[in-house]
């Protein structure tokens, strides 16, 4: 379609009003609106015209997904150059001010073809940790601090301890806001439709899982994160009066283990829904190199912490969202040829607390598998992304195969279908 002002219009999509939220759910267009979401962190990249674009790869994708029921895509909406290794390039922004207009335009393609599938798009606007820059670059721009890469230094514990002092740093809030504002603001270069008039972007993210400091977080620096948490929502609500926003906390693991502390955070009129995350390999609960010895522990976990979560969602009386989860491949191994046995069983055992409780009527809004792989394939013997490498569901920092869901692994895609026809099914 040629719209009014000449540009090209995307075919009015089915449900063309903002999803929101109605007592403890999404609601759009009248009806109950649950995520049957993939993580695809890469969307925007792949939707560029020239460098890193592959936008035949992208329709594909975006067609592969919408076939297994997916309706909506967690992206990353912004990246900050850096010199760590394990950082995805080229990255949007180079230094205060200074864009990647082809990573932006991306961006405009994606939301341009994600609305003729009539799905949605939770965009996050910043990153804990480092496969994007992320706030550490941040720091490193405005304290020359150098930015710090955990796989280099081996030290999470001082990585999250120093990377809190972005909630403080004047000088790298100011300019997150910058950011922020030349996202939200921005009008889409492809349809001409304001980033705030879309109603296919579900909700703004204020980055992809902030925690207030490491494991052993003060109270001081708790107090900082909550009031971040707050401004910075409200700042986005202030540009943007049509969106839901979120934290894009992982939940208890996120919050130094305490509930209060992840209550406080979501408490405000500014968060709109409530998010959190589930690894239990990277959280010590499985061992892929021993399996049947741990996987009564890690699945027990996992469901008191599905359990959990979905009781803290009760008592704010907001939606939640399970938007991370993941388990390796058998072996364990990064190979596309490894089965997925155990995964699609973890898959399986999460689905169906998440759809058993959603039927029930609690506050359930819908889950992102992380993450979507696709056609992509990795590059190298050693499993590691370069420059120039196909883009799947693992960023720069992992090994490229690790969590990825790819268009080959059948099993895991029936599984999604399987349950994306449960959750589309429920009546509200
Ligand atoms: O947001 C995230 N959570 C867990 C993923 C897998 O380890 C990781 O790749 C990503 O940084």
């Amino acid at each position: 379609m040629i719209g009014a002002a000449g540009m090209i219009e995307a075919a009015p999509a089915a449900g063309n009003d903002f999803v929101t939220v109605k007592n403890t759910h999404f609601a759009r267009s009248g009806k109950a609106y649950y995520i049957v979401g993939a993580n695809f962190w890469y969307g925007g990249y792949l939707g560029a015209a020239s460098g890193v674009g592959e936008r035949a790869r992208l329709l594909k994708e975006l067609d592969n997904m919408k076939a297994l029921g997916i309706n909506n895509l967690r992206v990353l909406a912004v990246s900050e150059k850096t010199e760590m290794t394990s950082a995805v390039s080229p990255a949007t922004t180079a230094a205060p001010g200074q864009y990647d207009e082809n990573l932006l335009a991306g961006l405009d393609f994606l939301m341009a073809e994600v609305a003729k599938r009539d799905m949605t798009v939770v965009l996050y606007l910043n990153n804990f940790w480092q496969w994007s820059g992320g706030m550490t670059q941040y720091l490193n721009w405005f304290e020359g601090t150098p930015a710090l890469d955990p796989n280099v230094t081996r030290d999470y514990e001082t990585f999250m301890q120093k990377n809190a002092g972005f909630y403080r740093n004047a000088a790298a809030q100011a300019e997150y806001r910058n950011v922020i504002a030349k996202i939200v603001k921005r009008v889409n270069t492809i349809t001409g439709k304001p980033y705030t008039e879309d109603t296919h972007i579900l909700s703004w993210q204020l980055a992809n899982e902030p925690r207030p400091g490491n494991s052993k977080s003060t109270p001081e620096e708790k107090a900082v994160y909550v009031k971040w948490i707050d401004d910075v929502a409200g700042y986005i609500h202030s540009l943007d009066k049509n969106h839901m926003v979120s934290s894009g906390s992982e939940g208890l693991a996120g919050s130094a283990q305490d509930a209060q502390l992840y209550l406080d955070a979501h408490r405000t009129k500014n968060i709109n829904y409530l998010t959190y995350h589930l690894w239990p390999k990277n959280w010590g609960w499985f061992d892929s190199n021993n399996p049947s010895g741990t996987w009564d522990n890690a699945i027990g976990k996992s469901r008191d912490y599905l359990n959990t979560h979905i009781e803290l969602a009760k008592k704010l009386g907001k939606p939640i969202v399970l938007e991370e989860f993941g388990l390796d491949r058998d072996g364990p191994s990064f190979s596309i040829k490894a089965t997925t046995k155990i995964r699609d069983r973890f898959y399986r055992e999460v689905f169906d607390v998440i759809s058993t409780r959603a039927a029930k009527g609690d506050p359930i809004a819908g889950f992102n598998f992380w993450a979507w792989g696709g056609a992509g394939r990795a590059a190298n013997a050693d499993y590691w992304w370069k420059p120039g490498n196909d883009f799947v569901g693992d960023p720069p920092q992992e090994e490229q195969g690790l969590y990825s869901v790819f268009d080959s692994d059948v099993s895991s895609l029936l599984l999604i279908k399987e349950y994306a026809d449960r959750l589309h099914a429920i009546k509200r």
